[in-house]
């Protein structure tokens, strides 16, 4: 059993009452606790019966920090473009400005934070599949468990209004106290698979034909094009048992399930898109791929092909240098290596650049987002020439495929991911989404099956067999 022990939470809730009443403003109350160890996929998958729909889940390939979310105490979401990293940064500095903040441990990932991301281009036209996402959407949980360093700390998110009193107080102990105490339930299997529908291959081949033909002669330099797959359940499928075989099958990944009205964004992505703790900034250059072996020597022998490869090397190097470029705009300091290493996951494996980088001082974590997303490894290069042409010539509505996806806590702190190798569950169908970066040397049908390997951890954790 996990008890919460003495706990500041009363006085913290009645103190800000008070400031509600005051400001006619609603005040957040935020407590953080230690707790004995808990794991946080029981966390997530028990918070089911009250907060389905309401849920979030993160892993990052280190586990440094493993965070899960339940219920909203808060949302924070903006549709269209002008300036949508300043007005959510805006609003959540507004949000935590008057929070009662009673933590002791001042972990990064603890205390009030928000959880979500930022739809890949606002501009593109939309078709209705990711109608239950605003194009900057961000959750602040109700209750949020934390591993950080192999320690478990439980995060209460209290919203306090001029019209509570202590009994609120009291409401709030009995539903931690539910939720904490909550059994683990069991996983349920995947429900059959009954169909894979490839969105228009043929159509998809003829365009990353097309745009090879017109890269030999432009300023556009790569062009990140997607496809999707469809699939269809015998009944509808649990985000909780995708999730589960992500975290056994792709550990090396930043694993997110992130829920909205009733859909599930979730996928296993090996790429980072920023990270800041206090002022030290990470990103990552991934691009350039190529399969697994069979074996170690077949597989180094692939490993090796793709370190010498140009069309690979060319198709990373855009990335390094615009990632370059975006970094030394906000960084002191930025450390880059010179040459690609491999960086392999389960099916596949990729030509892989860390960055590192000294904040300078007062830079946002959100202004990194904005200048870096989306990186050519996403979108292409020049960045704004390159999302337009995919605007143009992309069949898909990426929604929140290969956009940033993570979290922020009050000290600024914070992680996103590019969420890619993810899907869109909704119910009894999901879709999928792969791309890859098309140069000048591209040929169709080997990005093609390029793309067809990047779908296979998610097709797999959906109980689907490999095209
Ligand atoms: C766009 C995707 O992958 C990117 C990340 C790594 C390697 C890539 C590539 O080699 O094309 C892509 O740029 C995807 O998986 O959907
Ligand atoms: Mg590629």
């Amino acid at each position: 059993m996990v008890t919460i022990q003495e706990t500041e939470l009363r006085e913290g809730i009645l103190s800000a009452i008070r400031l509600a009443k005051e400001t006619v403003q609603p005040v957040l109350v935020s407590e953080v606790q230690k707790i004995a160890d808990i794991d946080p996929f029981s966390f997530f998958n028990a918070g089911r019966e009250q907060f389905l729909g309401e849920r979030f889940f993160w892993k990052d390939p280190d586990s440094r920090h493993i965070i899960a979310g339940l219920g909203n105490c808060r949302l924070i979401q903006h549709d269209g473009v002008r300036g949508r990293f300043t007005k959510t940064e805006k609003e959540w500095n507004r949000f935590i400005e008057t929070a009662v903040i009673l933590d002791e441990y001042k972990t990064s990932g603890t205390g009030p934070l928000m959880f979500g991301g930022f739809s890949f281009d606002p501009l593109k036209e939309k078709t209705g599949l990711w109608s239950k996402f605003s194009d900057s959407h961000f959750h602040v949980p109700k209750y949020m468990l934390t591993v950080a360093g192999g320690q478990a700390y439980f995060t209460s998110n209290v919203i306090c209004t001029q019209h509570d009193d202590a009994d609120l107080y009291e409401k709030v102990l009995q539903e931690r106290q539910i939720i904490l105490l909550a059994q683990k339930q069991p996983v349920l299997p995947m429900p059959a698979l009954q169909e894979v529908i490839e969105i228009a291959p043929e159509e998809w081949k003829e365009s990353v034909s097309e745009l090879v033909r017109e890269l030999k002669d432009s300023p556009l330099k790569k062009v990140v094009l997607a496809r999707e797959l469809r699939l269809r359940f015998s009944k509808a499928a649990e985000a909780e048992s995708v999730l589960f075989r992500l975290l056994k099958e792709q550990q090396g990944s930043f694993i997110f399930a992130f829920e909205s009205n009733g859909d599930c964004f979730i996928g296993a992505t090996p790429e980072r898109l920023v990270k800041k703790e206090g002022n030290s900034v990470f990103s990552a250059c991934l691009a350039g791929s190529i399969g697994r072996g069979a074996d170690s020597d077949s597989d180094e022998k692939l490993g090796r092909s793709l370190l010498e490869d140009q069309k690979n090397l060319i198709e990373h190097q855009y990335v390094v240098d615009m990632i370059r470029e975006a970094m030394e705009e906000t960084c002191d300091e930025v450390i880059i290596p010179a040459t690609p290493q491999l960086m392999k996951m389960k099916y596949i494996q990729h030509l892989y650049t860390p960055v590192i980088g000294k904040n300078r001082r007062g830079t946002p974590i959100f202004s990194l987002v904005d200048r870096l997303h989306p990186t050519p490894a996403l979108g292409g290069l020049p960045k704004k020439l390159a999302v337009e042409k995919i605007r143009e010539m992309e069949r898909l509505d990426r929604g929140y495929y290969a956009a940033p996806l993570g979290w922020l806590d009050h000290n600024g702190n914070g992680e996103f991911a590019v969420a890619i190798r993810s899907a869109l569950l909704q119910g009894e169908e999901a879709s999928l989404f792969a791309g890859c970066g098309i140069v000048a040397d591209s040929d169709a049908d080997s990005e093609y099956r390029e793309t067809s390997i990047k779908f296979r951890p998610m097709l797999n954790a959906f109980g689907g067999n490999n095209l």
